[in-house]
């Protein structure tokens, strides 16, 4: 047996797609000597092909022989090994935000993804949601059992609302009562796969390495898994989101709340209220406590980041987990020291990934992990323009963001954010002019001092509240995705080759 290429042909098991036995009229023009057979026989697999940065493509290889009853032992053989793959998906509950980014996530669908998932032999049950929080209702209601994915295509918000869905509906189905800031959540166990067709689709880039329908479908189909850190957001016992990448106050709340009112825009709004934000240069002031993240290896200042196989997420999971079998997760908790910090602040941005977008290919914070039970806390505090600037621009190149007197990082478990409005409010000495006057100080007008609360940013929805209690969960949830792959010296060779390993 042969293929048209060469006489021996590679391909990872783990990378086949699919195996299909090869119609004639198809291939005609690429057999070679074989067209002289009367009567040839073949087979076609279908496999990941990987490209430059972290992209994938489906590619495929024709074996051609001369034996029918050896072509057939070859499909049956091969998709014996493909079935014996356990974690790959059979079948997938697809939402699809029509109205996310530029709009086009119904058409990426079924163009570059519905037509993979049926050469995979993976059955799809297809959602359109016609309104914002229809997916995550959905998820309550549906039999879950029966799927061994969901899948969402859009962005961020997309993916945050299928993620509320998922794991409310776990914590329902256990008993677990998601108001109480403490309760030990239940891990989902049920994988979901992004196909990015939103604005910023940061969840998929720091978990890909790559924007592209086609990548994230081929990861989905071959049943990659990456767990990932879940922070719970609560305020006065009530429980107000989860959050996966970034939960900003300040700078990147005032960017969203403004980018909604500007929706029609698609994904430039972001750049059109950053530039406002930027402008108006707002600092908020408050106190900020946190509780240090001692049970991982890592810092934030780390010059390696995570990657595929992380193992400072393997340790700092493992150490969780001793810790947590040793003293429970009560004890251990109300042992641990709080560290206080008062101040004004540009922005405050606690991310559970480093938040590596196309707008920001290193993120906000570079060497964060996405399973570590930990979120990098930032706080840029009150600059001037052209410092704030210098920091912004640092997302973009080489040079060390985190490298200014005026920002502080931190690696954290869980905190808590109280602003001095609030503060002030509960304390009775709430100034009622400043309320009925304005947002602004009326005392300086000119020093951006912000007598009005920012919002937070919790995955590109606004919270109502912006007194917060944080609390990170470690590995809450699994994505189909394996973390960002090394940039290895092979990688290049071997995406060259088109088949490299023994079937
Ligand atoms: C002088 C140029 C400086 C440019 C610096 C840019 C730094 C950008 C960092 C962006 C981090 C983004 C973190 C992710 C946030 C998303 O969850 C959220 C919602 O995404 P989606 O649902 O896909 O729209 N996106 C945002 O909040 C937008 C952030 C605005 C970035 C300018
Ligand atoms: N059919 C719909 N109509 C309006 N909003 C929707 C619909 N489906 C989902 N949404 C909401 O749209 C928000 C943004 O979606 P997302 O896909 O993240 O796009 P973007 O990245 O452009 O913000 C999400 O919070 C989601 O709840
Ligand atoms: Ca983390």
């Amino acid at each position: 047996i042969s293929c048209v290429h060469t006489e021996n042909c590679f391909v990872p098991t783990s990378d086949i797609i699919a195996v299909e036995e090869t119609e004639f009229n198809k291939k005609q023009h690429n057999i070679g000597k074989w067209q002289k057979m009367a009567k040839p026989h073949a087979f076609t697999v279908y496999y990941v092909k990987k490209a430059r940065n972290h992209r994938w493509r489906c590619s495929d290889v024709t074996f051609w022989c001369v034996d029918e009853h050896l072509c057939n032992q070859w499909i049956q053989a091969l998709k014996e090994l493909l079935e014996m793959q356990k974690s790959r998906p059979k079948q997938l509950l697809v939402y699809i935000n029509p109205y996310g980014g530029r709009r086009q996530g119904k058409r990426i669908y079924e163009q570059k993804v519905a037509p993979l998932f049926s050469l995979a032999s993976i059955s799809t049950d297809v959602v359109i949601t016609e309104h914002a929080n229809h997916a995550k209702d959905n998820l309550f209601e549906v039999n879950i059992n029966k799927y061994d994915g969901v899948v969402c295509v859009g962005g961020d918000g997309m993916f945050s609302e299928v993620m509320h869905g998922l794991i409310g509906r776990m914590q329902k189905d256990s008993g677990i009562d998601q108001n109480n800031p403490k309760a030990p959540l239940v891990q989902c166990n049920i994988r979901i796969g992004i196909i990015p067709a939103g604005s910023t689709d940061c969840i998929c880039y720091s978990t890909v390495g790559i924007i592209d329908p086609v990548t994230s479908a081929l990861h989905i189909i071959v049943g990659d898994c990456q767990p990932l850190d879940v922070s719970s957001v609560h305020h006065n016992n009530t429980f107000l989101k989860y959050s996966v990448s970034l939960l900003g106050y300040g700078f990147y709340g005032d960017i969203l709340k403004d980018s909604e009112k500007k929706r029609w825009m698609g994904p430039m709004r972001y750049d059109y209220s950053g530039f406002k934000t930027f402008l108006s240069h707002h600092y908020y002031e408050g106190t900020i406590s946190f509780q240090p993240a001692r049970h991982t290896l890592g810092s934030p200042r780390d010059k390696d980041s995570c990657r595929t196989g992380c193992y400072i997420c393997k340790k700092s999971e493992q150490q969780l987990a001793e810790q947590h079998k040793e003293c429970g997760l009560k004890r251990e908790e109300d042992e641990e020291e709080w560290k206080v910090i008062k101040g004004k602040f540009l922005a405050i941005n606690a991310v559970n990934m480093s938040c590596a977008c196309p707008r920001s290919p290193k993120g906000l914070s570079p060497a964060a992990h996405l399973a570590d039970g930990s979120a990098d806390l930032i706080l840029v505090r009150k600059c001037s323009r052209f410092d704030f600037l210098r920091y912004l621009v640092r997302h973009t190149n080489q040079d060390d963001q985190f490298d200014f007197s005026f920002v502080d990082v931190y690696r954290v478990k869980s905190f808590q954010f109280t602003s001095k409005l609030s503060e002030d409010n509960e304390s009775n000495v709430t100034d009622i002019g400043k309320k009925r006057f304005g947002q602004f100080c009326r005392d300086h007008p000119a020093c951006c001092c912000n007598s009005a609360n920012s919002t937070w940013n919790c995955d590109g929805e606004t919270l109502d509240s912006s007194a917060i209690e944080v609390r990170v969960h470690c590995q809450l949830m699994k994505l189909f995705a394996r973390g960002i792959e090394e940039n290895c010296k092979g990688e290049a060779a071997y995406s060259q080759s088109s088949i490299e390993q023994l079937l």
